[in-house]
């Protein structure tokens, strides 16, 4: 773990990095270590570039979602010490969290807090959100993608800048933001939460993550970053490829609004862009991701001449292999819940 001063030379740099240099960028704050540590790195920047001829601005805003007791003294010590770091605007948002959701609370905090981030960004004419994951929130996420079983995206983890979402502490632990805390004299929250073994993000923070270390070892941290980065590029790099080849895979578009797919050009694709090419075309009949199980059903259509189909996919997408005698012969027909 770098000292102090190394952490926050990091957090300044990338903090840096990844500020829109003509505009307004919003830290996203919880109250905790990590996102106060980012707060002071940007502010750093936010200090020397300010003027009345400066362009690059920070802001901050905390998300009460009134789930715990305290969260508006918890809000209000957050949005003090922004303050005091010299970021501005500084707003809190309430997030409403639906008790009965059926994504559970954890889930539909954070769609609030998303939906809060993203009117934010309007109201204040911001251009970016950082947010404060870091390398540990990074290989919790690769040891949750791989107990679910998930691909390379998945893998992946958690990406550095999606949309005008940026995370410049992807390559600092946690423990370097709580030494930059302390260098600030920041008053971080530990939120309960974090250390609650019945949600499994926490299960995997304080027992499974400590028991590699301790029985496999003592690098496995840094292994699984490792594994998170060759994913990212190995992804990046599939996608594009899908997305390069589907266009010549696709047929004309007709009336009826079904996509077909040349099934003997999508046969000929190694299975890593085939997947991907019949996802493309899931996605853009309007259905969402299609879980493993489904899409393994999908390519049994295109690489099996067993059954035609249809197979059902999640959001009420049908998908069938041409009849013999039918001018869909040889396509992979995609059908949209209206069609
Ligand atoms: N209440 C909040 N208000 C503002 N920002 C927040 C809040 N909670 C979390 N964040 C931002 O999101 C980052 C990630 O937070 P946390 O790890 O708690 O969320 P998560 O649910 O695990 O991750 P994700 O946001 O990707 O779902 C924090 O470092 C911070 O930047």
């Amino acid at each position: 773990m770098p000292g102090a001063p190394s952490a926050l030379h990091s957090a300044r740099k990338a903090a840096g990095d990844m500020l829109d240099q003509q505009g307004l960028t919003l830290v996203a704050c919880s109250g905790g270590a990590d996102s106060l540590a980012l707060a002071a790195a940007a502010a750093w920047h936010h200090q020397r570039t300010s003027g009345p001829s400066a362009t690059a601005r920070v802001g901050g805003i905390v998300v009460d979602h009134h789930l715990h007791p305290d969260s508006v003294e918890i809000s209000g010590r957050a949005v003090s010490q922004l303050k005091d770091l010299g970021l501005d605007p500084v707003r809190i948002y309430p997030a409403t969290v639906r008790s009965d959701s059926p994504l559970g609370p954890e889930a539909a905090a954070r769609t609030g807090r998303y939906q809060a981030f993203r009117e934010a960004m309007q109201d204040l004419g911001a251009t970016r959100i950082m947010l404060a994951h870091t390398k540990d929130d990074q290989v919790e996420q690769v040891l949750l993608g791989l107990a679910r079983g998930s691909g390379t995206r998945s893998l992946a983890g958690i990406p550095a800048a999606r949309g005008p979402f940026r995370r410049p502490l992807l390559d600092l632990s946690r423990a370097d933001t709580e030494s930059i805390c302390r260098h600030h004299g920041l008053d971080w929250w530990d939120d309960p939460a974090n250390a609650d073994p019945r949600y499994l993000r926490s299960k995997i923070r304080t027992q499974v993550l400590p028991y590699l270390e301790r029985e496999l070892s003592g690098s496995i941290r840094e292994s699984l970053a490792r594994t998170a980065k060759i994913a990212a590029a190995d992804a990046d790099y599939l996608e594009s490829q899908a997305k390069d080849v589907f266009p010549a895979l696709l047929e004309d578009p007709d009336h009826t609004g079904a996509l077909r797919l040349k099934l003997k050009a999508l046969r000929a694709e190694p299975p890593a862009i085939r997947r991907r090419v019949i996802a493309l075309a899931v996605a853009a009949a309007g259905g969402p991701n299609p879980s493993f199980e489904r899409l393994s059903a999908t390519e049994k259509l295109v690489t099996g001449s067993r059954s035609a189909g249809p197979v059902e996919l999640e959001g009420h997408i049908r998908v069938h292999r041409g009849a013999r005698q039918s001018p869909d012969y040889g396509k992979l027909v995609i059908v949209p819940p209206s069609g």
